[in-house]
């Protein structure tokens, strides 16, 4: 197995990021490397406050057409952006709150999961410096700390799969994940994409690793927007360098809303007066 996936397509010459109307569009953000930087440790990370008060103003001006597309679990993603509870889609898709609020949650068999974990833990023990996190349905092995054990992480997780036909791997940054088959952050998109307030929008997409990949793939062939943060081959149609960048294009969008909004009122006011 190759870390770098089947990833084919290199966007190294990306047009300017576009400005979409949040009327038209659903807008999908990934967490890690896209709304907060990357840190040493999981639990280290955070988003800041006027990127929180950016996500809400578009939340809004959007009619709720926005949800994080992550693989953290949705209470970690709550966490994250407190106070808003947004739509979000968590370890790559297993669970879900959708645009309505209905929690959707796929789950191991109890004895199954257990195995799982105890074998994981015991192997990891061995692995000075490597971090597994637990998330119920889905578990992350870490070696940001400890390099070396790139190839071990990746051959005790290869051994689990090999045992569980219903699990399979997703390698992402200093990390290999192991996750439910079929479960994947394409097929989270598509399906907030078939329930209101998403439908009959245009999907925007910004993520940064190779989980993201599947939801680029989905967006590209719902003519959306795709945008890849940092380098790499990528499937995404356009691209910025950084987290700063996203930040900012975040600002800019959250404007043109309420320029829009404020202009509709202002014609809306014209025509009432006109009558
Ligand atoms: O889909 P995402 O929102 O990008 O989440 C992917 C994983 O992100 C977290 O791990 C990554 O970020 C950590 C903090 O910056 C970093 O220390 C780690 O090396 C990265 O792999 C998170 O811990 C995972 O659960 C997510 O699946």
């Amino acid at each position: 197995m190759t870390l770098t996936s089947e990833i084919q397509v290199n966007t190294t010459e990306t047009p300017l990021l576009p400005h979409p109307d949040s009327q038209q569009y659903a807008f999908f953000f990934d967490v890690d490397g896209t709304l907060a930087e990357i840190r040493d440790e999981p639990d280290a990370v955070s988003i800041p406050p006027e990127v929180r008060q950016h996500l809400q103003a578009l939340f809004t001006a959007s009619s709720g057409a926005l949800a994080l597309i992550s693989g953290r679990p949705v209470e970690q993603l709550d966490q994250l952006v407190a106070p808003l509870i947004l739509p979000a889609a968590g370890v790559h898709g297993a669970e879900m709150r959708d645009g309505e609020g209905q929690f959707h949650r796929v789950t191991l068999p109890a004895q199954m999961a257990k195995d799982v974990e105890q074998t994981l833990a015991a192997g990891m023990e061995k692995l000075p410096g490597t971090l597994l996190e637990v998330k119920g349905m889905a578990f992350a092995l870490h070696y940001r700390q400890a390099m070396l054990h790139q190839q071990h992480v990746l051959e005790l997780a290869e051994s689990v799969v090999a045992k569980h036909p219903e699990l399979v791997l997703q390698p992402g940054k200093c990390v290999i994940e192991i996750k439910p088959r079929g479960k994947d952050k394409g097929a989270a998109i598509y399906d907030f994409m078939q329930q209101p307030p998403f439908a009959g929008r245009l999907p925007v997409f910004v993520g940064d690793d190779l989980t993201d990949e599947k939801g680029f793939e989905v967006v590209n062939a719902l003519s959306g927007i795709s945008v890849k943060v940092g380098e790499g081959l990528s499937l995404a149609k356009y691209r910025v360098k950084h987290v700063r960048d996203v930040y900012q294009w975040l600002g800019t969008l959250q404007r043109h809303a309420a320029l829009s909004s404020s202009t509709t009122h202002t014609n809306t006011h014209t025509k009432e007066s006109h009558s």
